[in-house]
């Protein structure tokens, strides 16, 4: 493994400065301004085109939460990709983006009766049941659409994902889903049987996120396998949550096709769907920083916990490096801090910068492709930094800069 594996495909170094996509993040910092993130295109569609490989016989939904926006929904359909959305926000990204209704699937454990006529009245693909609440309100829904729906019933497989809690999914105690071992699950696919304007494609199962090991994909395809044959069921959708590494030396995740041949060996010909998202969005990104002041051991920088809450949330580790121009001094320990009034605004811990880091210098984070710009926030009334798309020498803001005028419009 190279020391640099947690950087995008197209990562070069010249002369101190990292480039990416052909393109100086020098020049592309001092046309689009900083806090950004830099999504390599070449990079987000290779991992695309590698899960699509990994599965030629099955469906690949692309887990729209991780990132999404109308033009990451336009490089799917090439891609060979459907997409997972999970709130009415994520539908009209989809729709925005002219994703093909047929090819989303909709998920979340509590779509609002007005999200599921809208999904039902766009005509999505499939619709994946939650509760049993939902269940009987789509049923009804369907039918004054006098629609037969497609549905799958969300499983909870009681298998520990063996990640961070929050993230965790497939246990029995989880928010999502029927469970297996209560019985919901058997329940749920008779009550859905019995209902004219439903109809059972299949069962799905997500276990958790940022999941490093394949025990716990295995443990969860052979318990819904074991599940789905004598109901006669064959179709099963397995989710996502294969992690990525986030700093140079973290274990590196089995690839695509390593977890794909684990799950079809624990469920031969059933037709298996697969749902990517860090994996695929997580390592395309770069995010860029400006260094505002040095003060002792913290280097602020001009984002934070509004644009990466996720060492807050899960005391996730990051890396960083001076990206704008070439240092001798010795390196130094360096707590890289955000610009919000939290003592844990705290991008990165542990960081070794040059000891001659100073303001105006700019920081590099890599892995910063996924649940960032999407978990993005306002606090402080900081606006949410854009996201600029470099392929052969070319930029493209594909998400504009938030600015003071977007926030001050939703006051009255
Ligand atoms: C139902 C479902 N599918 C897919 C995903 C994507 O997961 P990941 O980004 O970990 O691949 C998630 C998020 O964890 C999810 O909840
Ligand atoms: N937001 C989480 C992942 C959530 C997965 C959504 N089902 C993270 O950053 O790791």
């Amino acid at each position: 493994m190279s020391i640099d594996s947690v950087w995008p495909a197209t990562t070069a170094w010249r002369e101190g400065v990292l480039h990416l996509g052909g393109l100086a993040v020098t020049d592309l910092a001092r046309e689009h301004g900083t806090p950004a993130y830099i999504l390599d295109e070449a990079d987000f569609h290779a991992r695309a085109r590698a899960w699509r490989d990994a599965l030629p016989d099955g469906d690949v939904h692309y887990g729209g939460k991780a990132f999404l926006c109308p033009e990451v929904v336009r490089w799917l359909g090439p891609l060979g990709l459907n997409l997972d959305v999970c709130t009415g926000g994520e539908l009209a990204v989809a729709q925005a983006g002219g994703m093909p209704p047929a090819r989303v699937v909709f998920h979340g454990n509590n779509k609002s009766v007005t999200e599921l006529r809208r999904a039902v009245a766009w005509g999505v693909g499939c619709v994946v049941l939650d509760s049993f609440t939902e269940l009987d309100r789509l049923a009804a829904i369907a039918a004054e659409h006098g629609r037969v729906q497609d549905v799958m019933i969300r499983v909870t497989p009681g298998v520990d994902a063996r990640t961070h809690k929050s993230i965790a999914t497939g246990g029995d105690d989880s928010k999502f889903g029927f469970s297996l071992a209560a019985g919901d699950a058997a329940r749920a696919v008779g009550r859905v049987r019995a209902q004219p304007s439903l109809r059972l494609r299949g069962l799905h199962s997500h276990i958790g996120s940022q999941i490093l090991t394949l025990d716990g994909f295995a443990e969860a395809a052979r318990r819904m396998a074991a599940f789905a044959r004598p109901l006669g069921i064959e179709r099963l959708d397995l989710g996502g949550g294969l992690g990525i590494a986030y700093r140079p030396g973290d274990p590196q995740p089995p690839t695509p096709s390593e977890l794909v041949a684990v799950l079809q060996k624990e469920t031969g010909d059933l037709h298996l769907s697969v749902e990517p998202g860090r994996s695929i969005a997580g390592p395309s990104t770069v995010a860029l920083y400006t260094v505002g002041t040095v003060k002792g051991p913290y280097v602020s920088v001009d984002g934070g916990m509004s644009d990466n809450p996720r060492p807050a949330m899960y005391g996730a580790a990051y890396t960083t490096r001076l990206a704008s121009r070439a240092s001798t001094a010795a390196p130094r320990a360096a707590t890289v801090v955000g610009k919000h009034c939290e003592s844990g605004d705290i991008l990165v811990r542990d960081a070794g910068l040059p000891a001659d880091l100073a303001p105006g210098d700019i920081l590099a984070v890599p892995a910063s492709g996924a649940y960032q710009r999407s978990m993005a926030g306002n606090y402080n009334h900081v606006p949410r930094p854009p996201v600029i798309a470099v392929r052969d020498g070319a930029a493209r803001v594909v998400v504009r800069r938030e600015t003071e005028d977007d926030l001050l419009r939703l006051y009255r």
